[in-house]
């Protein structure tokens, strides 16, 4: 799959965010064989500019038939294979906004481009063997990061850390292979192989997937972060709760229950692992339809958390409604807030009857955040987190593969353990060395590539 094979089609793409706040520069992307001819009908460069690849061009995008000057704009060139691509790249940057980009982009399409897919350079990218499949994966990761802990993985990830850990695991189960396979073809003519020198490198294969195998998790923390919802009676200080710790006025806070009336989202990121938080409406029987609308809406975040902050009045003590409310969310992990415990002297606290781990906060004055976020780091096994000597972080797909390659190099190790013939060795070796190449994109199938270069954006 690693050598270049040209597509037929040149695709083109804005690069760029198409969002409300518009970024003062907007790229569109070409690749492929007709990259440079169709730049070449679209931008007109005064002077005596040269057409060099990695050189920057300056000039105006023109309508190739009314000649209307379209936008202002640099041009830069890029021939195969010395790009993203490693097929002829063109890019335009253009002013932001989405007037530009999307009037060039039209441009392209109308002058022979066809319109990118998700993921498709990065696709060529991959066919044309500049990157292997778990860099491909690192840089949508990259794209999707959402904390600098996330980031620094993804990057490891684009680096090939990944694919060269897999990689020499492949490489010892094929060396292994040749072996037996080797003792099967010449059996007369070579020495048999020591079963128990066989059984240790195959110990260190094992040990190796075992510690990558348990970087999922923390792959799966910092990928997909966690969903934390505040929840609680009315006027416990909730909202004040969220803003303390977003330091922030996001939520609005007053003396009145029943101030929230929606769910409000924010993001924080603790401990390198990004957070979306969601402050909720107070929960009770509601006084109006509004209000009705909202406590259902704070019963779905809770239940869709993976944290729940149940939030008392430190004041008000542990209420039967509380005790109702604990009902309602017990089956999700849960933390108890205790919170305007600057009210209350500690002998006259009245504390839920229950075994789940406590915080005590004063959220007006922005007390107690920190034990809140040891707290809820403890909750997640902060261990999940400690960065091994690396920072590779597998994902789902990796995982599974790399389980499948356990199992098997496991079931050659029993193999061997009971003396069977050599080509049972074999059988359950080829199949290790497929799962740890399906990783890397050496052993791959056309709905793998689907389902990976499916979840990137339009333009990357
Ligand atoms: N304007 C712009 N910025 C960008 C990108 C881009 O495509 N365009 N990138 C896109 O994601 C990232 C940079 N990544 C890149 C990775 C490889 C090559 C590249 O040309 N690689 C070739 C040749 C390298 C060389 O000349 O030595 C190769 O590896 O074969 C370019 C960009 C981030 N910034
Ligand atoms: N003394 C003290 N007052 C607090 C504390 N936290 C919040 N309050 C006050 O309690 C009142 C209610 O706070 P909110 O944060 O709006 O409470 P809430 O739980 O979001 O209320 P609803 O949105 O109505 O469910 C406000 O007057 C806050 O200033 C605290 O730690 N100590
Ligand atoms: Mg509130």
């Amino acid at each position: 799959m690693s050598q270049p094979m040209i597509q037929a089609e040149t695709i083109a793409a804005i690069a760029t965010a198409i969002v409300p706040q518009q970024g003062s520069v907007g790229i569109v992307r070409l690749s492929g064989a007709s990259a440079q001819a169709i730049a070449q009908q679209l931008f007109h460069a005064p002077g005596q500019q040269p057409w060099e690849s990695h050189r920057i061009l300056y000039g105006y995008v023109r309508h190739p038939q009314t000649q209307q000057v379209i936008d202002e704009a640099l041009l830069m060139l890029m021939l195969a294979p010395r790009s993203y691509t490693r097929e002829d790249v063109v890019e335009f940057h253009c002013h932001g906004g989405i007037m530009a980009v999307q009037q060039v982009l039209q441009l392209c399409l109308a002058t022979g481009a066809r319109l990118a897919q998700p993921g498709e350079f990065t696709l060529r990218a991959f066919l044309n063997g500049r990157l292997d499949l778990t860099q491909a994966e690192g840089i949508a990761d990259l794209v999707g990061a959402r904390s600098p802990q996330a980031a620094q993985t993804a990057l490891a990830g684009i680096q090939g850390k990944l694919a060269s850990a897999i990689g020499s695991l492949r490489q010892s189960c094929l060396a292994l292979l040749a072996e037996v396979e080797a003792r099967i073809d010449f059996a007369d003519d070579l020495p048999p192989l020591a079963e128990a020198a066989v059984a240790q490198q195959l110990d260190q294969v094992l040990a190796q997937v075992r510690q990558i195998l348990a970087t999922a998790d923390r792959g799966e923390l910092l990928r997909s972060g966690l969903r934390v919802a505040i929840v609680g009676r009315p006027n416990v200080g909730k909202s004040s709760l969220l803003n303390a710790w977003s330091r922030s006025d996001r939520a609005i806070v007053t003396n009145l229950p029943g101030t929230t009336r929606d769910v409000v989202e924010s993001q924080l990121v603790v401990g390198g692992i990004p957070i979306q938080v969601l402050d909720t409406a107070g929960i009770r029987d509601a006084l109006d339809q509004v209000e009705k609308i909202g406590v259902e809406r704070s019963r779905q975040a809770a239940q869709s958390a993976d944290l729940v902050l149940l939030t008392l009045d430190a004041e008000a003590g542990w209420t039967p409604e509380d005790a109702q409310l604990y009902e309602l969310v017990r089956d999700r992990p849960l933390i108890w807030v205790i919170n305007k415990i600057d009210l209350v002297a500690p002998e006259a606290l009245s504390l839920p009857p229950l075994a789940e781990q406590r915080v005590y906060t004063a959220a007006a004055q922005n007390q107690g955040i920190e034990a809140l976020e040891n707290a809820i780091l403890a909750a997640v096994q902060a261990g999940k987190l400690a960065a091994a000597d690396w920072d590779i972080a597998i994902n789902q797909r990796q995982a599974a593969a790399l389980t499948q390659a356990q199992t098997a190099l496991t079931q050659v190790q029993a193999t061997i353990q009971a003396h069977l013939p050599l080509d049972f060795w074999t059988i359950d070796l080829r199949s290790a060395i497929r799962a740890l190449g399906e990783i890397t994109g050496d052993d791959l199938t056309e709905s793998m590539l689907d389902q990976i270069f499916s979840r990137f954006c339009i333009g990357k």
